[in-house]
């Protein structure tokens, strides 16, 4: 199946946070593709990876890196579609770091900045599948359907007290 999105990342370590975007595209029935790129490390694959992705038919990036985190915002320099990135936590400053590098862009090129961390790598997952869902009914049932058995799930388990 044609990817619609694709989720990079600055280094195979930070693989257990991204995997979380993974698993809610796949709930979602989202078509997806992974690999680890870097704009430190790998620049010139970066560039390629960015310029070829709107041509090939993807049609958001989720970016996640940790501490110096420059990856999204350079994926977002060169290609026009939605960058969403996601700061990895990082050991020495707690994902600090990361969170400022990504949300802080300078005005004309935006990067959607989702929170530290696991929830960030999911609900990076869940605001693509959004905004793909804008144009594909599917996509946008599978979101409601989520969002439904999550409200189930928490109004069935409303005493904190029973597991
Ligand atoms: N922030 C970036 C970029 C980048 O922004 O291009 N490339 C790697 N990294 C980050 O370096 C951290 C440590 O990487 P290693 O674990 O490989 O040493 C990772 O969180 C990665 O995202």
């Amino acid at each position: 199946m044609q990817p619609l999105v694709g989720i990079i990342m600055g280094s195979k370590s930070d693989w257990p946070t991204m995997e979380h975007a993974a698993e809610i595209l796949d709930k979602l029935g989202v078509p997806y593709e992974v690999q680890v790129v870097s704009a430190h490390r790998t620049p010139d694959l970066l560039f390629d990876y960015a310029k070829s992705a709107e041509g090939r038919g993807i049609k958001i990036i989720i970016a996640g890196a940790g501490g110096a985190a420059h990856l999204p915002g350079m994926a977002a320099s060169q290609t026009p579609i939605p960058v969403l990135g996601v700061p990895v936590q990082s050991k020495t400053l707690n994902g600090l770091d990361s969170l400022l590098s990504i949300v802080q862009m300078p005005g004309g090129v935006p990067v959607g900045a989702l929170a530290i961390g696991k929830a960030g790598a999911t609900n990076a997952g869940l605001m693509a599948a959004q905004i793909l869902g804008l144009q594909d009914s599917k996509i946008m049932d599978a979101v409601k359907a989520f969002r439904k058995q999550q409200t189930d799930t928490v109004l069935s388990n409303a005493d904190p007290r029973q597991s």
